[in-house]
């Protein structure tokens, strides 16, 4: 047995490379593979002697994990097994500590608690079925990466427990983030958010709420750049019945439904110079008086404003009050993009990937390595919601068990195509060109600027490979 030898036994192509290359930069030497009967060939040849962990999934496609942790133990080898379970499966967590796996760890995994186990499991030696079944805690641990138990969707029927609605990441650049985040909630600052579209700003508002003594009261969330001019007084501040052709009943506004809890106003940066007027004196006074009301009422409200403008030009400009940048901006955080959280990408990827399974009633295992690649490869302009939307146009594609390149390539779009990997063998050759034409709708000038050769190779390339649009 060597310690530093490590067998992975995971059917989640993404997931396992993901894990692989990561356990490598930490000095293990990683074997993977995908189905228990192929742990079990490994495990019983001549490399199988070496290795010294085995980290298994519990759903795999021929047999499940225990199985493989039932036949180590009979064949009386007590190598330290760690069962990977979902947040679903308490009671085979349960199963696994009781045929004698080491420990388990909950997906989404947290590699820093994966690597403490690890540690931990390597230090306990081999284990034992009978010391090990009643003495750990049976319950997983709640990862970080997982948010609160109100995000998470509760629809799902008792059978199948759908995956979690969002996931924080496990990247520097989300340590970050939610470090601001868990840092300002509790406070009573006004909080500005800004980020590119797309890359999740309202989920954090929502963070921010939840972690804050208002949690049990409303989290109110006004689009500001969808309210047209002429009814933003009333969306803002209500209305009295009669107050204007149209009011036939009086109306709450945003404030006054907000009272008590958090008002989230998305894309300020796009509101009109009169309504910022009228919001910096609510702001200021926490009063407001509804349209063709002579009564002013007082309300209490935190706010949380996002925008992907650059807030503090349209203050030089002249178009954004400064008094009310400032009165917003008591703390701002700056949201991360996709393309700068590292191995999150693939942690979405993956959560988006079961989300679609459960909304479309699809079986979608994961996805191959070139599909990986291309989502490794791509910068993903649009953010956490282009990748979603992507993943789910996807899944409803694949015609086999895994996503491949084919099923992504349509739906990337050429601005982010340009970080595309450059050509190799020939399959590959032929796939990226075709992603680059897809993606440019035909225009091969503009292809072959992507794929970065010029436009008489990528012409050669075409007839080569007989491709045809
Ligand atoms: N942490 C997360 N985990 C999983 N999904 C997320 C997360 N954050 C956001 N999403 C998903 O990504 C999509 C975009 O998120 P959101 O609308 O919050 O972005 P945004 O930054 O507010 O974009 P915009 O500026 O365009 O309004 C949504 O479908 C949302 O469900």
């Amino acid at each position: 047995m060597n310690d530093n030898h490590i067998l992975i036994v995971e059917d989640d192509l993404t997931f396992a490379m993901m894990l692989r290359t990561w356990l490598a930069k930490k000095g293990f030497h990683v074997d993977t593979v995908s189905r228990v009967s192929d742990a079990v060939k490994l495990l019983s040849g001549d490399d199988g002697g070496t290795v010294g962990l085995v980290l298994s999934d519990m759903r795999l496609p021929d047999r499940d994990g225990i199985f493989l942790l039932q036949w180590l133990r009979k064949c009386n080898r007590a190598v330290p097994f760690i069962m990977m379970t979902s947040y679903a499966e308490v009671q085979n967590a349960v199963l696994a500590m009781k045929s004698g796996a080491s420990d388990y760890i909950a997906k989404p995994v947290q590699p820093d608690v994966l690597l403490q186990k690890i540690n931990d499991a390597l230090a306990g030696g081999g284990c034992d079925v009978a010391v090990a079944a009643h003495e750990r805690p049976v319950m997983p641990k709640q990862g970080k990466t997982v948010v609160p138990a109100e995000d998470t969707d509760s629809s799902a029927s008792s059978g199948s427990a759908a995956p979690p609605r969002y996931l924080r990441g496990t990247s520097e650049a989300a340590r970050q983030l939610y470090g601001y985040v868990d840092l300002v909630a509790p406070t009573p600052m006004s909080v500005l958010i800004l980020g590119a579209s797309g890359t999740g700003k309202e989920y954090v508002a929502r963070s921010i709420h939840v972690q804050s003594r208002r949690a049990g009261r409303p989290f109110v969330a006004m689009d500001c750049g969808a309210i047209p001019r002429d009814v933003a007084a009333s969306e803002f501040f209500g209305h009295v019945k009669g107050a204007f052709t149209g009011a036939v009943a009086d109306k709450r506004g945003a404030f006054v439904e907000a009272d008590g809890g958090t008002l989230f106003l998305d894309e300020v940066g796009n509101l009109s110079y009169d309504v910022q007027v009228q919001l910096l004196r609510a702001i200021q006074e926490h009063r407001v008086r509804p349209v063709g009301s002579a009564r002013e009422v007082e309300v209490d409200f935190r706010l949380v404003c996002a925008t992907n403008e650059n807030l503090a030009e349209a203050v030089a400009r002249g178009t954004f009050r400064e008094d009310l940048y400032h009165r917003i901006n008591e703390f701002s955080i700056v949201m991360p993009e996709l393309k700068d959280r590292g191995a999150d990408l693939f942690l979405f990827a993956d959560l988006f990937l079961r989300q679609a399974n459960h909304e479309l009633d699809r079986d979608i295992v994961g996805f191959d390595a070139k599909a990986s690649e291309m989502i490794a490869s791509y910068s993903w302009p649009g953010n956490l919601r282009e990748l979603k939307n992507v993943v789910k146009r996807a899944v409803l594609l694949a015609r086999s068990g895994y996503i491949t390149a084919a099923d992504l390539a349509p739906s990337l779009s050429p601005a982010g195509i340009l970080h595309i990997l450059p050509l190799r063998d020939d399959g590959d050759e032929k796939s990226r060109i075709v992603a680059a034409l897809r993606s440019t709708g035909g225009n091969k000038s503009r292809a072959a600027q992507l794929l970065g050769i010029d436009r008489k190779t990528l012409y050669n390339k075409i007839e080569k490979y007989g491709i045809t649009q």
